[in-house]
């Protein structure tokens, strides 16, 4: 992955200054909608749409389910909090090198965003979260990060940025108190929530059952193709980060391991068998799951937002 974009910041910010309104140039909290999950534009008051072929240095989004916009608008109760939503992210297996992917997050950090609220579509690992559940993430796993694949090798965007990232509080306890507390707010089922650990891994394509089985055993809850070069990004520009994942799949369920061989053996011993047949995930299914949930999941992040 190489570096193939000029750093233009400064381009990228004026671009977008040159066509926001007064009381929208300084977002205070930046959101990064997942696959599917872009309609929290709706909820926005004052909203300037503003595609990322106008901006300087934006990629676009090849994938169904990502628009290429990033949305101004002001969230939540009474005057409103001025933010800025990615309605689309960049993913590497696209095509886009890793400091692509990341450079929406250093645009808003320059405009001025504090928090960044990251969403994701994921498939599940844990049996003990199903399909539908919102999970806060409070730890990666990053086997590309650990094998070289990490937006934050190489010469570094500012001298100001430290070269040595801790990730030990990559995830900000203080937000994710403030997400469980709009749940309640909301008065969200107990099992609406979870906590986990998400897996980063390059896609495009889904995990294997051995893979899902691997990535479960090391520890992760959820797996996805995207975030983590984002929260990196994020916490080397200094911002608060908070990651919900909406799990609209499961990757592995044990019992649909079937043996061929014993199924085999069965038949030819005269036995009826009826083995679980493997589930097979797709894009289709991830988008449908974000559809029927992106309604609650938009209602925490306004919540959230309203709360800071
Ligand atoms: O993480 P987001 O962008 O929500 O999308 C998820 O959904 C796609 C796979 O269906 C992958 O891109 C995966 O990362
Ligand atoms: N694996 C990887 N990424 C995903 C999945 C999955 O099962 N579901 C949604 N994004």
């Amino acid at each position: 992955m190489g570096d193939d974009i000029p750093l233009s910041f400064d381009a990228s910010v004026d671009a977008i200054k040159r066509v926001l309104p007064i009381n929208l140039q300084s977002p205070r909290v930046g959101i990064i909608c997942g696959s599917g999950l872009s309609g929290i534009v709706n909820v926005f008051r004052d909203v300037v749409l503003i595609p990322y072929e106008n901006i300087p240095g934006f990629s676009t989004s090849t994938v169904p389910g990502h628009k290429s916009t990033l949305a101004f608008g002001l969230l939540g109760s009474g005057e409103g909090v001025p933010v800025v939503a990615m309605l689309g992210r960049f993913h590497p297996y696209e095509g886009h090198s890793l400091s692509s992917v990341v450079y929406p997050v250093r645009i808003m950090a320059k405009l001025g965003i504090k928090d960044i609220i990251i969403t994701n579509a994921a498939g599940s690992l844990n049996p003990s979260i199903p399909v539908g559940t919102i999970v806060v993430i409070q730890d990666h796993l990053a086997l590309p990060n650990l094998t070289g694949m990490n937006p934050l090798l190489g010469p570094q965007t500012s001298k100001d940025l430290p070269r040595f990232l801790p990730l030990s509080d990559a995830y900000s306890p203080a937000l994710r108190r403030l997400v469980f507390l709009a749940a309640h707010q909301l008065q969200l089922d107990d099992s609406a929530l979870a906590e986990g650990t998400y897996a980063w891994v390059s896609g495009p394509t889904y995990e294997t059952p051995a893979e899902g089985r691997f990535l479960r055993r090391v520890g992760a809850d959820v797996v996805g193709m995207s975030t983590v070069p984002e929260v990196l990004a994020a916490r080397e520009e200094g911002l608060n980060v908070v990651v919900l994942s909406l799990v609209t799949n499961f990757v592995v369920i044990p019992e649909t391991y079937r043996s061929i061989k014993e199924e085999v053996q069965a038949e030819l011993a005269g036995k009826k068998v009826e083995l679980p047949q493997a589930q097979v995930v797709s894009h289709a299914e991830v988008l449908a799951i974000g559809q029927e949930k992106a309604g609650i999941l938009m209602k925490l992040v306004e919540s959230v937002v309203d709360s800071l």
